[in-house]
């Protein structure tokens, strides 16, 4: 049984510094490119939470050798781009989608055979959205209810992946991801566009790693790749959306002046900040410095928030904010409305059913959507003890962890899958008197 986290209010506000841990979606693919090199890259920074394990262990399942020199640093070394093996057995992904589309791009064009497996909520999760494209090239891949879902299995072809011109019905980097990495190894060129761009973590490291890439618009072109040349290091740049936590506690509890230390600032990541500006919140970016990702400090203070609108065009860019928005939007004057969000009903949960539910436990004022919510605000003095429930999805856990924090406090059923992305989430909550 899952263990019940009483969250107490925090009265004074948070102040100090907050050092970020590292990108879940860049730690992913430190590892993964860092394996198909042939010399060892030390990757500083790796986020050490379950879904990145989830891609050492299926890095290490296909004859990568990944050692930890300590939580976070960690030295991987391939064999080549050719040099993966069969794995021996069926490998998890846990709960992570990052982990299975991108692998499936990557094994899509091996000569082995590769099952997956997953938890609950992976294997509730479609994967058409990738099988499809990856099968228009060539790939056999086969899973539950026609090629949907978990479990899956990838076999080997007899004849080359061939490239093709894919136009996404969503914006995901997922699914662009998984079809530029099967492109590597395809006869010809493949070319991903997107309705709106997503995170391009992909092709930032693709670039690093010497992988030539074409961009036009929402379009990136990719040709077949011969060897990838790795650099020496890769030091991985805090998570924005965990970063996000703070960024929205500090902005509505009283008393608050906090610096996050060393937050990539990727612009197709910082949607973030620029609904919480839009909203009246105090945020200023200090120290700012461009590695493979840009980076910042970052300075957030308390300030009277209200109400705002946004959808389609900026969500893949606060894609995995929308819980912890959701919260900011209950203590702004005024309504805010969300739309354009029908994404989140494919994540780790329905996320828009799993906060309209839970959230309206500590204070009915979420109306749902089809694709969003609208969200009555000013809502501080009439919320109310509740115990929710996280239907372990860890990014609700932490936004009811910082409504409850912001608010007359919170328990939580489900408490520990915040373990998926930031497993010290608790215990930097819980320094905050
Ligand atoms: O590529 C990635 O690292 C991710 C892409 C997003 O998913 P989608 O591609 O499904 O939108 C995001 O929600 C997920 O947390 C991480
Ligand atoms: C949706 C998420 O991750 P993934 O798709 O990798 O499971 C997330 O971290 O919020």
């Amino acid at each position: 049984m899952d263990k019940l986290k009483a969250i107490q209010p925090i009265k004074k506000g948070l102040s100090g510094e907050i050092l970020i841990p590292g990108d879940k979606s860049v730690s992913h693919r430190s590892v993964m490119f860092s394996g198909l090199c042939d010399r060892e890259v030390k990757i500083t920074n790796f986020l050490h939470a379950a879904d990145c394990m989830s891609t050492v262990n299926c890095m290490r399942a296909l004859g990568v050798s990944v050692k930890e020199l300590d939580e976070n640093t960690l030295i991987v070394k391939g064999n080549g781009l050719d040099g993966l093996k069969e794995p021996a057995g069926i490998i998890d992904a846990g709960n992570s989608g990052t982990t299975l589309r991108l692998m499936m791009g990557i094994l899509s064009g091996q000569k082995f055979l590769t099952t997956f497996t997953g938890d609950a909520s992976l294997s509730r999760r479609p994967m058409g959205r990738v099988i499809n494209p990856l099968s228009q090239m060539g790939a056999n891949i086969v899973g539950r209810q026609n090629n949907k879902y978990l479990p899956i299995t990838v076999i080997p072809t007899k004849e080359n992946l061939h490239g093709i011109s894919y136009k996404m019905p969503m914006a995901s980097a997922q699914v662009k991801s998984a079809i530029l990495l099967a492109g590597m190894n395809a006869d010809d060129e493949t070319t991903v566009t997107e309705p709106y761009t997503s995170r391009d973590h992909t092709e930032r490291m693709l670039t690093g790693f010497g992988v030539k890439l074409k961009k036009s618009g929402t379009s990136i072109t990719i040709s077949r790749v011969n060897k990838m040349t790795p650099p020496a290091e890769i030091h991985v740049p805090g998570d924005i959306s965990s970063a996000a936590f703070w960024l929205v506690a500090a902005s509505i509890i009283e008393g608050s002046d906090v610096i996050l230390k060393d937050v990539g600032i990727n612009e197709t990541r910082t949607g973030i900040i620029d609904v919480l500006k839009d909203m009246g919140a105090d945020i200023q970016l200090l120290n700012v410095r461009d590695e493979v990702e840009p980076l910042a400090d970052i300075r957030v203070r308390y300030a009277k928030l209200h109400g705002t609108t946004f959808g389609a065009d900026i969500m893949p860019r606060l894609i995995d904010e929308i819980p912890i928005i959701a919260v900011a939007a209950m203590f702004a004057e005024g309504t805010t409305k969300i739309t354009g969000a029908g994404e989140l009903r494919v994540k780790e949960t329905d996320r828009l059913q799993v906060i309209t539910d839970e959230f309206n436990k500590v204070c009915p004022c979420i109306e749902g959507l089809e694709d969003g919510m609208v969200i009555t605000g000013g809502q501080k003095d009439n919320l109310k003890f509740a115990r929710c429930n996280s239907h372990d999805d860890h990014r609700i856990a932490m936004a009811l962890a910082i409504l409850g924090a912001a608010g007359v406090g919170v328990e939580i059923e489900n408490s520990e899958c915040v373990n998926i992305s930031y497993p010290t989430f608790y215990e930097i909550l819980t320094h905050f008197e």
